[in-house]
C-alpha cells in the first residue's frame, strides 16, 4: 500500500508575517480588554468539594490531617534549627576567639570577658527581627573587625550619638591592640555648620573625629573630591554640590598612620556603623567610582567586600547592624530598620509629628490643619491618592511617605551634642592625644581645615529645623 505523503506545513514569508501580525492583534485586543475591566482578569474561585459528593467529610479530614502534619513538620524543623544556632552560638564565639588569637592574642582575652556585651549584640541582631540575614551580618561584622588595622565607624552627623556603637569602640580599645578607630561624621549636607563644629569638638574628646559628605554623584566612575584647601568663596558655590567633601583630610590621616607606624605593606581600613549611614557611599567616594553598591535602603550590603584605594591602604566595607533588640520608634527613626519589617508604622510617624511644627508639615506636605498624627495621615494618605478599596485613606502608606521623607533628609533634623562630662566619658581621653603623634592630629584636623571643608555648609539660620534628643541608650 503506498503511504500517502503528509502535506508540507511551509508557508510563503507572506503568509507567516500576516498571522503573526493577527495573533499580536488579538493579543493586544486582549490585554486592552482586561486593563478596562480587571475583574474579568480575577481567576475563578476554587468551588470546593461539591455537597453531594458522599465522600466529603472523609476527604476533608484528610486535608485537614495533611495540613495539621505539615505544620507540625515545619514547627520541629524550627525547633531543631533553634536549638542547633544555640549551640553554635557559642563555638562560633570560641572560634571567632580563635582567629582573633593568631591576630593578636590580647584581644581574644578581652573579647572572652566581653561575652556578656557581644552575646547581646549577637542576640539583638538575630532574634527579634523578621529579617535573619543579621546572623550573617553578624559574622561579616566580626571578620572585618579583627582583620582591620584601622577601623572607621561612620555616624549620622544629624544624630551621632544614636549611630555610635561605644560597647564595641570600648572592646576594641580595652583589648590592648593595636586597632585604631576614627570616627566619621558623614552626611554633614543635612546639618548646619555650627552644629557639626559643636559635634566636632564633642567627638574629639574620646576619639579622632572628621567631618564627610559622601558623594552623590549617579555616574560610575570619576566621582568629584572637593578639596578642603579650595577658597572658601568657591566653596560656597557647592552648597548644592553632590560632590565629597572631606575625603582628602581622611586619606591624609590614612596615610599618616602608614607612614609614622612605617608600615612597609598595606594597611585594611575597616568601615562599620550601622545600616544607612553612608559606609558604601564613604568607601566610593575614596574610591572615586562606584565599586560597593548604595541605596537608600538599610540593609543593602550583605558582606563584607575588599577594596585597594591605593597600593598602602586595603578598605572593607562591612553590612550594618543594629546593636538592639528594642524596636521602640526612636530607633525606627534612625533608618536602620526597613520600612517594611516595621510593624507598627504610626509610632515614629507620631514621634516625628511631635517634633515637627504643624505649619512645617503642612506647608511642606500641602495638608490643611490637623490635630494630631491620625488625622494628618488622613490628610496626607488623600493629598497624594493613597486609598485603599471604597476610597478609604491608606494611613500605612502615607506613613511610609513621611518616614521615608524623614529618613532622605527631606524633613531636616538634628541633634545637640550633650554637655561634655569628664566623669561620664566611657573612653579614656587619653587616647586622643596618645594617638595624635600617629596620625599628625594636629595638623590635619584642625579647626582651619573643618572651616574650610564646612564654609560651603549651610548655616543654623538656612535650616527649619526639627530638634531631636541626643539618644545614645540604645546602643
Ligand atoms: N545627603 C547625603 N546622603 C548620603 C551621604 N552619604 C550617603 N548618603 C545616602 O545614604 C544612603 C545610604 O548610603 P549607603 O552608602 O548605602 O549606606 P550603608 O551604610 O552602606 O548602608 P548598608 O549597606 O545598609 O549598611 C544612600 O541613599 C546614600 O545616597 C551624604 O554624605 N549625604
Amino acid at each position: 500500500m503506498v503511504r500517502k505523503k503528509a502535506k508540507s506545513k511551509r508557508m510563503t514569508c507572506a503568509r507567516r508575517y500576516k498571522n503573526q501580525k493577527n495573533i499580536n492583534e488579538h493579543k493586544r485586543k486582549e490585554r486592552r480588554e482586561a486593563r478596562k475591566n480587571p475583574k474579568s482578569r480575577k481567576l475563578k474561585k476554587d468551588p470546593g468539594i461539591p455537597n453531594l459528593y458522599p465522600f466529603k467529610d472523609q476527604l476533608l479530614n484528610k486535608i485537614e490531617q495533611q495540613k495539621r502534619k505539615l505544620e507540625d513538620e515545619k514547627q520541629r524543623q524550627k525547633d531543631a534549627r533553634n536549638s542547633l544556632f544555640n549551640k553554635n552560638r557559642k563555638l562560633n564565639f570560641a572560634s571567632l576567639s580563635e582567629d582573633a588569637s593568631k591576630r593578636d592574642a590580647e584581644f581574644d582575652n578581652d573579647h572572652v570577658s566581653e561575652e556578656e556585651g557581644i552575646s547581646t549584640a549577637i542576640d539583638a541582631a538575630v532574634v527579634g527581627q523578621k529579617d535573619n540575614s543579621r546572623k550573617a551580618y553578624y559574622k561579616e561584622f566580626r571578620k572585618v573587625l579583627e582583620a582591620a588595622d584601622v577601623i572607621l565607624e561612620v555616624l549620622d552627623a544629624r544624630d551621632p550619638l544614636g549611630c555610635r556603637t561605644k560597647h564595641i569602640e570600648k572592646m576594641i580599645l580595652e583589648s590592648g591592640s593595636t586597632k585604631r578607630v576614627i570616627l566619621v561624621l558623614n552626611k554633614i549636607d543635612l546639618v548646619p555648620r555650627e552644629n557639626i563644629m559643636q559635634w566636632l569638638i564633642y567627638l574629639r574628646k574620646e576619639l579622632p573625629t572628621i567631618a564627610f559628605k559622601s558623594s552623590t554623584q549617579s555616574q560610575r566612575k570619576n566621582l568629584g573630591h572637593v578639596s578642603a584647601s579650595v577658597s572658601t568663596a568657591s566653596n560656597k558655590m557647592l552648597q548644592h554640590s553632590n560632590e565629597c567633601l572631606g575625603a582628602d583630610m581622611l586619606i591624609k590621616l590614612l596615610k599618616n598612620y602608614s607612614r609614622n607606624l612605617n608600615i612597609k605593606t598595606s594597611i585594611t581600613v575597616g568601615v562599620i556603623g550601622i545600616p544607612n549611614v553612608g559606609k558604601s557611599s564613604i568607601i566610593n567616594s575614596l574610591k572615586r567610582s562606584k565599586v560597593c553598591d548604595i541605596g537608600a535602603t538599610p540593609g543593602l550590603t550583605k558582606f563584607a567586600q575588599e577594596i585597594h584605594l591605593d597600593k598602602n591602604i586595603k578598605l572593607l566595607d562591612c553590612p550594618g547592624i543594629v546593636f538592639t533588640r528594642d524596636k521602640n520608634a526612636e530607633i525606627l527613626l534612625r533608618n536602620c530598620i526597613k520600612i517594611e519589617l516595621l510593624d507598627d508604622l504610626i509610632s515614629p510617624v507620631e514621634l516625628i509629628v511631635s517634633r515637627c511644627k504643624p505649619e512645617q508639615l503642612m506647608i511642606r506636605y500641602n495638608v490643611p490643619m490637623f490635630r494630631d498624627v491620625n488625622e494628618f495621615l488622613l490628610h496626607l494618605a488623600r493629598q497624594r491618592g493613597k486609598l485603599k478599596h471604597g476610597g478609604i485613606p491608606d494611613i500605612d502608606s502615607a506613613a511610609k511617605i513621611v518616614l521615608q521623607d524623614w529618613n532622605s533628609g527631606k524633613i531636616p533634623y538634628y541633634t545637640i551634642p550633650p554637655v561634655i562630662d569628664k566623669n561620664n566619658a566611657i573612653l579614656d581621653s587619653t587616647i586622643v592625644s596618645t594617638w595624635s603623634k600617629e596620625f599628625n592630629l594636629n595638623e590635619t584636623c584642625n579647626e582651619v581645615e573643618d572651616q574650610n571643608i564646612l564654609s560651603g555648609s549651610k548655616s543654623e539660620s538656612d535650616f527649619d529645623r526639627v530638634m531631636v534628643d541626643s539618644d545614645e541608650s540604645n546602643n
